[in-house]
């Protein structure tokens, strides 16, 4: 089974203003009202490329009741935790610009704590994986993921981490499986500016040093790349127009997931992950797997040097 763990989910109001005028009133031009944040979003994904999944984590209140509801629309399955809080709402402003204002995150206690991992780790079987994505509610250490993650292995999982800054920093010491920075939130923990898919490999090496298996450095438009202890490789993008950018890292993580899954290939995973990803952008909801052959023959994968 593949459980998702999304600890700090959101509402995302998607609204489109065609001219807006800062300190005016502004007229919507569409909305979209949808269930969100990383791991759900992996969910909705597997859900759409024939993959169940159980969608964890922290809900709360009114906007809690929404993603609950959406999500068994779905037929996707849920074991969240109720908190006393709302979740939060993110607000995702299209100007012909993306603009993101995301909410503050609710409060946790102890017991909540306690909840999740009681939930998560008596239903966990050896060749389950795990998918833990997103921020950490403003309420949790930064330590928090690398010690879910310790607890996740010993039960004999795979985690999946998508993730970053500190959270990701301090998670790599406990072998997560995969993670998946894209370039900006690589540099970011690196220190330096990351342009080219050659400085990711260099890079990207570093997060394998200090303990991950496998990383994917998504690059928006610019490609992606995967490396391993002994993999380095480089995917290219398709062709396309990006109408919503929201949740396409999400598709690369449930599409690799996804195919590797059934094929055990990483680097047939890595290309299916990519082309989700790049599938989802073009949408303005996730990639289907129509949608995702349709544009597979064009996203090549090569072996690439980052010395
Ligand atoms: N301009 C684009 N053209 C094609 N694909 C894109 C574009 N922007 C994003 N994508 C796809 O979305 C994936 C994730 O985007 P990215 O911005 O790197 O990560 P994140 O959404 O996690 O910030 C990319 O690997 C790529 O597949
Ligand atoms: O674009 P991505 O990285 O796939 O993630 C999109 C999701 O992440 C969010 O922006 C929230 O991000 P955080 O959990 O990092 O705060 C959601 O609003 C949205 O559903």
């Amino acid at each position: 089974m593949i459980y998702t763990v999304t600890l700090n989910p959101s509402i995302d109001y998607f609204v489109t203003v065609n001219q807006l005028v800062e300190g005016s009133i502004n007229l919507a031009a569409e909305q979209n009202i949808v269930a969100g944040g990383k791991g759900i979003n992996v969910s909705k994904v597997l859900k759409n490329l024939g993959v169940e999944s159980i969608a964890t984590g922290f809900i709360g209140g009114f906007t809690g009741d929404f993603i609950e509801r959406s999500l068994h629309a779905l037929n996707i399955a849920t074991r969240f935790v109720r908190v006393e809080d709302n979740t939060r709402i993110n607000v995702k402003l299209n100007t012909g610009k993306e603009t993101e204002i995301n909410g503050i995150s609710p409060g946790l206690k102890k017991s909540d704590l306690c909840q999740l991992e009681e939930n998560l780790l008596s239903q966990l079987n050896p060749s389950d994986y795990v998918v833990l994505a997103g921020s950490l509610p403003a309420s949790l250490p930064d330590g928090f993921y690398g010690q879910l993650i310790s607890r996740l292995r010993a039960k004999g999982a795979h985690v999946i981490l998508d993730t970053k800054g500190t959270p990701l920093q301090k998670a790599l010491r406990h072998q997560p499986f995969l993670i998946k920075p894209n370039h900006h939130e690589l540099g970011e923990l690196v220190g330096a500016a990351i342009e080219t898919p050659e400085e990711a490999v260099i890079y990207g090496r570093k997060l394998i040093h200090e303990g991950a298996e496998n990383v994917i450095v998504s690059m928006a438009g610019q490609g992606a790349v995967f490396i391993s202890k002994t993999i380095a490789a480089y995917a290219n993008v398709p062709a396309g127009t990006v109408k919503n950018s929201v949740g396409a890292g999400d598709s690369v993580v449930a599409g690799f997931l996804a195919h590797y899954t059934r094929s055990r290939n990483l680097l047939e995973a890595f290309k299916f992950g990519v082309t989700a990803g790049s599938t989802s952008a073009f949408s303005t909801g996730f990639c289907t797997i129509t949608e995702i052959e349709k544009y597979l023959p064009e996203v090549h994968v090569q072996a690439i040097k980052g010395e």
